[in-house]
């Protein structure tokens, strides 16, 4: 049985490809989603995909998890900077966490550098462009000992 992910991004994630691409990048986010499962295949994971503009609907996918998935890969987008709510949701699920930035946020302006997600994260990626999905993703394999035979 295959380890199953959540692949969760939040607000105008939807927009990657097209919103600031001088700090985004190209890639689209089904080009994100499509490279996470096809990583993830080869190391054992089962990813499935989720992107929502809503703080709630997070937090809903976040419960629904408890139980489901063996970890979370999230980039929060802005709610990172505000959300109790996420991180309790994300404090209630008892997986693996893996906080994921497309831009180096420490790089940023200052309202940036605070993450609340990153109280409960087991790692955090920042300023690896798209690809710190796939690192994210390597990290958890590594954590919840995945084998892609398995
Ligand atoms: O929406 C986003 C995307 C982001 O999480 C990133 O992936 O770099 C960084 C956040 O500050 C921003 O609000």
């Amino acid at each position: 049985m295959p380890t199953r992910i959540l692949l969760l991004n939040g607000p105008n994630l939807n927009l990657l490809g097209t919103r600031e691409p001088e700090i985004y990048g190209a890639k689209t986010l089904p080009d994100v989603e499509a490279a996470a499962r096809a990583t993830g295949t080869a190391l054992g994971l089962e990813v499935t995909a989720a992107q929502t503009n809503h703080e709630g609907a997070l937090v809903d996918l976040i419960q629904q998890a408890r139980g489901q998935m063996a970890g979370i890969v999230i980039n929060p987008g802005a709610y990172s900077h505000t959300s109790v709510a996420i991180l309790d949701a994300l404090n209630a699920f008892d997986g693996a966490v893996m906080e994921v930035h497309v831009s180096n946020i420490h790089r940023r302006e200052t309202f940036r550098h605070h993450s609340y997600v990153s109280y409960r994260a087991d790692g955090v990626i920042a300023g690896c462009g798209v690809q710190g999905y796939e690192l994210a993703l390597r990290r958890l394999a590594q954590l919840l000992g995945a084998r892609p035979d398995a």
